[in-house]
């Protein structure tokens, strides 16, 4: 299990972590999530000892990683694929990395096999694809056999087939009781990958819960109801009835409304009340992406001048900034209104003391997540017979926690202390096994092997 403690990473006057407190537990992918800039890769760096914290803790197993024993048989890590000595072949890069730890050559062609670079294994890796480079780091990080794995951004630059290797490799490895944390931006991705979440903004925990009870936490269903596009007038009747009966009506920009507050049933039969005939009537279920994009578009750093979300996002004013998400409800001025707030929300919302953030609050956690049931994926690729894992393989629903920062996204205040000094040695996950490994699991050699 991965533990942060009040985690805070401070660059200068730059708070990059801000008291993050989070616990990531084996038998389940845990994605990490959030707006770029938002301290993901500074976290990553820490848990692997990679940058040293300005206050708090981050434990592997109950040990900080320098102090771990066999560190790099119990870690592994993808952390920036391009730290590759570009003059060296695949095979000769995993085995560079597999003599200083002790880790017989056998596996540096079992973990070729697994990533699929077996055909090019002997090419030098200045040659490879954006996508080739991510499977070497993968193979990289799976040298060691280890009980931890962090993946940042592992299917970044893959092809579809690769996207969907990866997916079932993080499964099989949480199946198989390890701790598995991966950072991705591709929400549909995570959605179809991760059991549980923890999400960030500027450095603060925004949520720590199941993909399940964040999306029911940050959206709500709502109807799209469609009348004849040449008669705009039906429309206007439609949604003010719709408005006087309590619903919350908003447009989309297909010229349909967007309405939540009321069943379909009771939309119907108000559009019959008032003559209004309807060229559609139809539920929805929000998606990861617009629950995420909701919760964290307050903490969002760098956003197009041109980009209103497509049509998910009210329009601000000219100059005006979007507030920071608010506490059970996500963010104000989104289609999806807050979820009820009595009786319908799934997690707890701790309190806590006041950050630079205007209050930063830890999570409360409850039972440990449940392994996966099916250990069926093969790590090996292709993999065709993978199937997603149910949505009931999740995290159970009792670890949840939300968190959210209250005030302004502006700044914290410059700090008095110096930044602490990132130590100089490893930048990238391949240098870190140190020690001879047991025998690989079963799962981690390619089919053919098995
Ligand atoms: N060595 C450094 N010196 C100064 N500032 C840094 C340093 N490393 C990171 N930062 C700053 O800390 C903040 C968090 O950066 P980080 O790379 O952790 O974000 P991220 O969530 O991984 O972003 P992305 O999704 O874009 O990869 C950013 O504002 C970044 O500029």
């Amino acid at each position: 299990m991965i533990e942060a403690v009040g985690l805070t990473k401070r660059y200068g006057d730059k708070t990059a972590v801000y008291n993050l407190s989070f616990q990531v537990r084996p038998g389940a992918v845990t994605g990490f999530l959030g707006p770029n800039g938002s301290g993901k890769s500074t976290t990553m760096r820490m848990i692997l000892g990679l940058d040293n914290p300005t206050s708090g803790s981050v434990t592997i197993g109950g040990h900080p990683y320098r102090r771990l024993p066999n560190a790099p048989r119990q870690v592994g890590a993808l952390l920036d694929a391009k730290a590759v000595h570009g003059g060296r072949s695949a095979r000769n890069h995993l085995l560079s990395l597999a003599q200083l730890s002790g880790i017989p050559a056998r596996r540096v062609d079992e973990v070729l096999g697994v990533v699929g670079l077996q055909e090019v294994a002997k090419k030098r890796s200045k040659g490879f694809s954006l996508g080739m480079g991510q499977r070497l780091g993968i193979a990289a990080a799976l040298l060691g056999d280890p009980q931890v794995l962090l993946f940042d951004e592992p299917v970044n630059g893959l092809d579809p087939e690769g996207i969907l290797w990866v997916r079932n490799l993080m499964k099989a490895l949480a199946a198989e009781g390890r701790t598995v944390f991966v950072s991705s931006h591709l929400m549909s991705e995570m959605a179809l990958t991760a059991d549980h979440l923890i999400v960030i903004g500027r450095g603060q925990l925004l949520a720590d819960m199941s993909v399940k009870d964040f999306i029911s936490a940050n959206s709500a269903d709502f109807a799209r109801v469609r009348t004849p596009d040449s008669e705009p007038q039906l429309r206007e009747k439609l949604g003010t009835a719709l408005t006087e009966a309590g619903g919350h009506v908003l447009p989309e920009q297909d010229g349909a409304l967007r309405v939540t507050g009321l069943p379909l049933p009771r939309i119907s039969d108000l559009a019959h009340e008032a003559d209004v005939r309807l060229w559609e009537l139809s539920p929805h279920q929000a998606s990861l992406e617009e629950a995420y994009m909701r919760m964290t578009q307050g903490a969002v750093d760098y956003r197009s001048t041109i980009d209103q979300k497509a049509g998910l996002q009210q329009p601000l004013p000219p100059g005006a900034q979007p507030p920071m998400p608010v506490p059970g409800q996500g963010q104000p001025g989104w289609y999806a209104p807050p979820p009820p707030q009595q009786g319908g929300q799934p997690f707890a919302m701790p309190q806590g003391p006041s950050g630079p953030y205007g209050g930063a609050q830890q999570g409360a956690y409850a039972a440990p997540g449940a392994p996966a049931a099916d250990a069926a994926n093969p790590y090996a690729q292709p993999a065709p017979q993978a199937q997603p894992v149910p949505q009931a393989q999740q995290a159970p629903k009792d670890r949840t926690a939300i968190l959210t920062p209250q005030a302004q996204p502006a700044a914290p205040a410059p700090q008095e202390q110096p930044a602490a000094t990132a130590p100089a040695a490893p930048t990238a996950p391949q240098q870190a096994p140190a020690a001879a490994p047991s025998a690989p699991a079963d799962l981690t050699k390619p089919e053919d092997a098995r």
